[in-house]
């Protein structure tokens, strides 16, 4: 299952975005007033400049009080185009960090809804990626280079409207000197927007260089790949590097280019300028006031280049967010339209259920089975046979492709998430363990459980010992996904989980890593404790498991291929008589 991508233009995207994000936009209207104010602000110096020199020192005397007046004025604006600066800054990062907070909620309550399918493997890192990195650079240019864009514009209007006011020809030859460069950002906007490209993918490489060597580490050290590893991360990093230089070269270029466009046209403007004045043209104040707006006129294309490039960063960010926001949960909650079913003994029933990953062929066909009220039920099969995947119809990871399930009755799909996971859970081989202690990691099956009756459920499965012998106890750190405990005690601490989950049908995917005696011993009460007085589906590993079962269903390549108690099975020739030999042959070795 890929993300829904809907093709949308630029503004499109622009808008959907911000219509995702309504505290941005509440303000704007404000934000934007005091950008104006803070813009207008800008030109009262050379307005100032003007008066000064053509009112204050134009007659015989210089006239102290008006040129006082000016200077008061300049003051003023100053200060209020500060203020309005300084405040519409703190209005703008307040509002763009709440609206990006939400759009990451938004974004992380959405990836969570997706079924396991658009979650597979491959996607896990990208779906991460959009609700931090792509967030991160629509942040970026919210808060800089979005306000930028309209500030530089009204910078560039006003400035343009006053050059003109104070000399036509003046300012028809200063955009004459800026010609060029128009011509010349948009190519250096391309070259810059590919070498970010460049940049972010290299940057990619280098975190998966560095994730890979951390989490891999064991296995590198085992086969003494140190260097290699490192050699790799080398390259990854000089590569980074490299790709960040010629970023950085393309906008050192830019800036000074201007720099020299603005010296032309200043040297033009003088030129004409005294041209012009001699003939009584304009007056040495607007000549002056001219060269103050040419400055206000360039610093905007100064840093156009990084801005448009930071826009299409932000677009691209959108545009990457609402493919995932537009992809419709595969596996809907009804709500509270659902069925709600009571507690207590469950029956469930597969009818005629087939099965296929996206793209794939059906690895599940015609599938029926009616698991009554407390039966205990082994899933067996060779691997790949789909026993995974039935297991995660059951607890509605994902829909059949064909036929349907029922729990008492309703579709599987009829039944609310909340009464579902209610009643079936389910206890993956290698319970995902959170960094925590152990008691925050069983309380995960019943938030509101006391201390004192996580004790009691480690009891009533016989892991009181266990317990006792734990350094800190309830209070042992488990360390990122449990790796401070063994495999096997892992598994007792999901067992636990479940047990305090309470729910009426079980499943199970027994553990296949090899565990010391004593753990096994421990494993086998606490199953035992766990599967008692409720319905229960296992995935068996075990042969002691299958043995203990009412019914095995013995999965061949997608189908239900043998059926029945362990000593039925085991007396006809078939696959389940192949397994048991195995498992024998396994425990006599
Ligand atoms: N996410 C997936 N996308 C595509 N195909 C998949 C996916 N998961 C499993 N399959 C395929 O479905 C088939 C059944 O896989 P399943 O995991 O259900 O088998 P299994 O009996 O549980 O195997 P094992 O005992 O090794 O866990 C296999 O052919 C497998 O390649």
């Amino acid at each position: 299952m890929s993300l829904q991508g809907v093709e949308r233009s630029a503004i499109a995207t622009v808008r959907a975005g911000l219509s995702l994000t309504p505290e941005f936009r509440r303000g704007l209207l404000g934000t934007l007033a005091l950008a104006v104010v803070a813009t207008a602000g800008k030109v009262i110096v050379p307005i100032a400049v003007q008066q000064t020199i053509d009112v204050g020192l134009g007659g015989p005397r210089p006239d102290v009080g008006y040129i006082r007046s000016a200077v008061i004025a300049c003051a003023v604006a100053v200060l209020v185009t500060a203020f309005a600066s300084y405040w519409m800054n703190v209005r703008l990062y307040k509002a763009t960090e709440a609206s990006l907070a939400t759009l990451r909620e938004r974004g992380f309550r959405h990836v969570h809804d997706l079924s396991v399918l658009t979650q597979n493997a491959e996607r896990r890192g990208a779906l991460v990626s959009r609700v931090t990195t792509d967030v991160d650079q629509i942040t970026t240019f919210m808060q800089s280079g979005g306000l930028t864009i309209i500030v530089s514009t009204g910078q560039v209007l006003v400035a343009s409207a006053l050059m003109l006011f104070y000399s036509w020809q003046l300012t028809l030859l200063a955009w004459a000197c800026f010609v060029p460069l128009a011509f010349a950002l948009p190519r250096f906007q391309r070259w810059l927007s590919a070498a970010y490209t460049q940049v972010r993918q290299r940057t990619g490489d280098v975190l998966a260089a560095v994730s890979e060597a951390v989490v891999g580490a064991a296995v590198i050290r085992a086969y003494g790949a140190e260097d290699r590893t490192a050699e790799r991360l080398d390259a990854a990093i000089d590569a980074n590097r490299a790709a960040q230089t010629r970023a950085q070269r393309i906008i050192a270029t830019v800036f000074p280019l201007t720099e020299i466009m603005a010296a032309v046209a200043v040297a033009g403007v003088v030129l004409l300028g005294v041209r012009l004045g001699a003939d009584g043209d304009i007056t040495a104040g607007r000549l002056v006031a001219f060269l103050f707006l040419i400055t206000l006129f360039i610093a905007p294309l100064q840093v156009a280049t990084e801005v448009l490039n930071e826009a299409q960063n932000a677009i691209a960010g959108w545009r990457r967010i609402l493919d995932v926001l537009d992809t419709p949960p595969d596996v809907a909650d009804p709500g509270p339209s659902g069925v709600e079913t009571p507690r207590g003994p469950i029956s469930v029933s597969f009818q005629n259920v087939g099965f296929a990953y996206p793209g794939g062929p059906p690895v599940l066909h015609d599938i029926d089975v009616d698991i009554p009220p407390c039966s205990r039920i082994a899933v067996v099969g060779e691997t790949g046979s789909g026993k995974t995947t039935f297991a995660k119809l059951l607890t509605r990871l994902m829909d059949p492709t064909s036929g349907r399930i029922t729990v008492d009755g309703y579709d599987l799909r009829e039944m609310r998430f909340s009464s579902l996971r209610e009643r079936i859970v389910m206890v993956p081989q290698d319970g995902f363990l959170f960094d925590g202690t152990l008691a925050d990691n069983i309380r995960y099956g019943k938030p509101s459980a006391t201390d004192e009756e996580i004790r009691r459920a480690l009891t009533e499965l016989g892991l009181a010992d266990w317990l006792e012998n734990l350094p800190a106890g309830l209070d042992t750190r488990v360390g990122q996904r449990g790796e401070s405990l063994s495999a096997g005690e892992r598994q007792l601490v999901a067992l636990a989980r479940a047990y305090l989950a309470d729910p009426d049908l079980l499943l199970l995917d027994e553990a296949t890593s090899a565990v010391d005696p004593a753990t096994e011993v421990r494993l086998a009460r606490a199953l035992e404790g766990v599967t008692r007085g409720r319905t229960s589906v296992t995935i068996a590993h075990r042969l002691s498991t299958a043995e203990a079962a009412d019914e095995i269903l013995v999965f061949d390549k997608g189908r239900i291929a043998q059926r029945g108690p362990h000593a039925l099975l085991v007396a006809q020739p078939g696959p389940y008589a192949d397994l048991h030999a195995n498992w024998v042959a396994a425990a006599r070795s």
